[in-house]
């Protein structure tokens, strides 16, 4: 069993109403950087919440190197997670917040430091909390979760709120600190931006797993709604012997067709095949956005 491996197991957690997990299982190895995905409402910070031991699962297990959060032996040198935009008492300074933290769990006074210019602080690092804009209240949360040098880092949203900037500079840290062998779990809804930062994804929506791989993997999974373009001055011969291989056919104007269910080159036979004139041929990379949003839809509402 790797140090940093999280392993999730039939974790599920049902309020009232509300399955909010529902049996989820999945892996999250060392040394990469894993994205989880989903919906508002999918489940995410419950899981996470469950992970850390501040939420009690209904059933089944999370564990990090083996071990469930409450079993770990040391666990602020083992985990640092933020899990929501940093809070910190509104007239302390940047420093003080984290010798607070440092002197409370016995952390060396100069782990301060040298977190605060991990993060890029070090410069606001005198000024009262209440003056940190949103990016530099998320960085000082990255801070804080990083004073134990944990091997485990567990961050829900950290991009909310970060400009362009922010959001390359959060992107360059975690993969740095993954670069390091260190386990980095990143919550997030957006695709795009996980696409930029991952090595590995988990989907999920309504509380279940929708996919989990490598970012091409599922990418590659996710693609295989792709269609295909074509152009044709024979638009109803090709029509009808697309439809006769069961893909579905959409006009596109001025002889274009949009074919779904079928490759370009199974279009490309059958149009030789009943010696149709192509103009155009070209597969349609889809929009993976749109391709996550549909797939998971509709599942995040009353469960
Ligand atoms: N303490 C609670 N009591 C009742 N229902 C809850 C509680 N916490 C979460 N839920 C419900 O569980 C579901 C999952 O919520 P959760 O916050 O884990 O989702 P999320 O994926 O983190 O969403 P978001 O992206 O909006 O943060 C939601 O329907 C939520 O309303």
């Amino acid at each position: 069993m790797s140090d940093g491996q999280i392993v999730v197991s039939g974790l599920t957690k049902h309020y009232k109403n509300v399955r909010a997990v529902d049996n989820l299982s999945f892996t999250v190895e060392p040394g990469r950087v894993t994205g989880f995905l989903g919906p508002n409402g999918a489940g995410k910070t419950t899981t996470l919440r469950m992970l850390l031991n501040l939420v009690k699962p209904t059933a089944g297990t999370a564990t990090i190197g083996g071990q469930r959060y409450a079993d770990l032996s040391d666990p602020l040198h083992t985990v640092g997670a933020v899990l929501e935009a940093s809070s910190a008492h509104k007239g302390r300074t940047g420093i003080n917040h984290l010798r607070v933290i440092c002197a409370a769990a016995g952390f060396p006074r100069s782990r301060a430091d040298e977190a605060l210019a991990m993060v890029g602080l070090s410069p606001a690092a005198k000024r009262k909390f209440k003056g940190y804009s949103l990016g530099m209240r998320q960085r000082l949360g990255i801070a804080a979760a990083m004073l134990g040098d944990p091997k485990v880092l567990v961050l829900d949203e950290p991009a909310n709120g970060l400009d362009p900037e922010g959001i390359r500079w959060m992107r360059d840290l975690l993969k740095s600190l993954a670069s390091q062998g260190r386990t980095v779990l990143v919550s997030s809804h957006l695709l795009s931006e996980m696409q930029l930062l991952a090595d590995d994804l988990v989907i999920i929506a309504a509380g279940k797993l929708v996919r989990q791989g490598t970012v091409d993997q599922v990418m590659d999974s996710m693609a295989h709604s792709a269609e295909v373009r074509v152009r044709t001055p024979q638009v109803e011969e090709l029509t009808s012997a697309l439809v006769a291989l069961n893909a579905t056919v959409t006009p596109n104007g001025e002889g274009g067709l949009l074919v779904a269910g079928v490759d370009a080159p199974s279009v490309g036979r059958a149009a030789l095949k009943a010696g149709v004139e192509l103009h155009e041929l070209t597969t349609e990379r889809p929009d993976l956005e749109r391709v996550f949003l549909e797939l998971t839809a509709g599942k995040a509402a009353i469960r």
